[in-house]
This record gives structure tokens, C-alpha cells and sequence, in this order.
């Protein structure tokens, strides 16, 4: 189980909502709002385990004034920014504004802005420093594809782009690093990495973490799980010991279905 002392998680958990391409500004207003309202009814601590939403870049002035004004518990970030500050750079979007449009979080290297944008671990390198120089915290997504799966590397591959992405990231940013794994093959698919191959790929990127920056980042970084994440199979991942999140896609587009993601917790001991 994410591991628990005294009651209290040793990483608070991060339940983050990817919406991807979906939502346009209004809808994303009415989607978040439900989705506070129904984790308001249910009581849901927000202290005890953090939930973000990722929308698309135009919904996020929305997202900011709703946040602001209501005084949400629900955080928020981008899906992805430029390793640029500004400049030429036709449709990217700096750092420095989504820092100022009250992003806490930015999804850096996702499996689709690795394999449909070509971006490679060099780049994902350079937006990590992007995201720490205006004081984002960076999700960085690794995760292999069917075929390394099926040839059983997949350890050594994803632990390898772990390796790379972090190059140049400075040591003392690291407590800060948040790590998603998704495999790409389940991704979107319905197929489901099982608990037990989610915790082997998670304890391994721990352990790397652990030779990059030494023990405290093995104790202190977050370790997300993402592919076909439904409520259904949320507890049974959340109790493994490496697993401290999930990457929801698909699923955080429906308010209840997601806050019932978020109240993993009911279904401990029953998963
Ligand atoms: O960012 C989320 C992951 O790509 C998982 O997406 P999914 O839950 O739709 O499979």
C-alpha cells in the first residue's frame, strides 16, 4: 500500500486529471466546478491526498479566475510548456506564463508529445529546466511502448529515459520532481498495467532517482501511475508501495467517475 504512518501518507498522493484535447473553456469551467462540488459533498480531504486537473491551455485564464474566485482545493497546471522564455516560437507557450496564470503543475514529456511531436529526452531535458526557472513542478512522464514491453526490457528502457530526461536537472530541484509511468500500450486502451507491474516499474524508477540524487529523493519524490486509470482499478494500484498517483486521461473527463478516482481510499482492503 502507497505507504502509511501514524495515518497520514508518507507522499501525500497526487490524483491528477489529464484532460488532453478534450474541453473547451466553458466546458472545463462546468467540469471543474462539478468536480469540487462532488469532492466538497463527499468530504474529500484535500490535504490528506492532492488533486490536479490539467486543461487545455485556453481554458486556463477560466480555470485561474474559477480557482481564485471560489476558492477551490483543486490545483491546477499545463500539459506542457517551451523550453523557451519567448520569442519566435509560432504556437508554444512560455513557463513564465503559465507560472503567471497560477499553474502549480506542468506535464513535461507525455508518451503523445514524445511520439506524436517527435519530442526526444534531450528536449524533455530542456523543458524540465524551463519548468524549475519559473517555478513550476515538473510531472515527468516516462514509459515504454508494446513492443519494448514484449521483448521484457522494459525496465532498462523506461529506467534509460528516466536517466536521459533527467540529465542536467540539478539535485536540489529533486524533491520537487514528480515521475509518471505510463506505459504507452495502455494507454487510452482500455488495457490496464497490472498493480504488480506498475509497482515493479515504479520501485525501479525509485531506485534510479536514489543513484541520481541520493536517498532523500528516493523517500521524497512522487511515483504516478498512469493508463486506463478508472475508478474500478484505482485502489488496487494505490496499494502498492512505490505507487504514490495516478495520471488519469480518459476517465478525468467525467467529474464522478474522477472524484471517485480521487476517494481511492474507500476501497482499500476491499481491492
Ligand atoms: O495522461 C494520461 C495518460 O496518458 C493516461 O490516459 P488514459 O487514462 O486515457 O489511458
Amino acid at each position: 500500500m502507497a505507504i502509511i504512518r501514524n495515518k497520514e501518507f508518507v507522499r501525500r498522493p497526487l490524483i491528477a486529471g489529464n484532460w488532453k484535447m478534450n474541453m473547451d473553456h466553458v466546458q472545463g469551467i462546468t467540469l471543474l466546478q462539478k468536480l469540487e462540488w462532488t469532492l466538497d459533498d463527499a468530504k474529500h480531504d484535500f490535504k490528506r491526498v492532492e488533486v490536479a486537473v490539467f486543461p487545455p491551455f485556453t481554458d486556463l485564464r477560466g480555470v485561474q479566475t474559477l480557482v481564485a474566485g471560489d476558492d477551490l482545493d483543486v490545483v491546477y497546471g499545463a500539459q506542457d510548456l517551451s523550453p523557451f522564455d519567448e520569442g519566435a516560437y509560432t504556437g508554444d507557450i512560455s513557463g513564465q506564463f503559465l507560472s503567471r496564470l497560477g499553474c502549480s503543475y506542468v506535464l513535461v514529456g507525455h508518451s503523445e508529445r514524445r511520439s506524436i511531436h517527435g519530442e526526444s529526452n534531450e528536449v524533455v531535458a530542456s523543458k524540465l529546466a524551463a519548468a524549475l526557472k519559473h517555478s513550476l513542478t515538473p510531472i515527468l512522464c516516462v514509459g515504454e511502448g508494446l513492443e519494448v514491453r514484449q521483448s521484457g526490457e522494459h525496465v532498462a528502457f523506461t529506467v534509460q529515459q528516466l536517466r536521459e530526461s533527467l540529465e542536467g536537472y540539478p539535485a536540489s530541484a529533486a524533491e520537487k520532481l514528480v515521475v509518471a509511468y505510463e506505459p504507452v500500450w495502455a494507454i487510452g486502451t482500455g488495457e490496464v498495467a497490472g498493480p504488480e507491474d506498475a509497482q515493479e516499474m515504479a520501485s525501479a524508477l525509485r531506485a534510479e532517482l536514489v543513484e541520481l540524487f541520493g536517498e532523500a529523493a528516493g523517500e521524497s519524490v512522487r511515483v504516478l501511475y498512469g493508463g486506463s486509470v478508472k475508478a474500478a482499478n484505482a485502489a488496487a494500484l494505490m496499494q502498492e508501495k512505490d505507487v504514490d498517483g495516478l495520471l488519469v486521461g480518459g476517465a478525468s473527463l467525467d467529474a464522478g467517475e474522477f472524484a471517485n478516482i480521487v476517494r481511492f481510499e474507500k476501497h482499500f482492503g476491499s481491492a
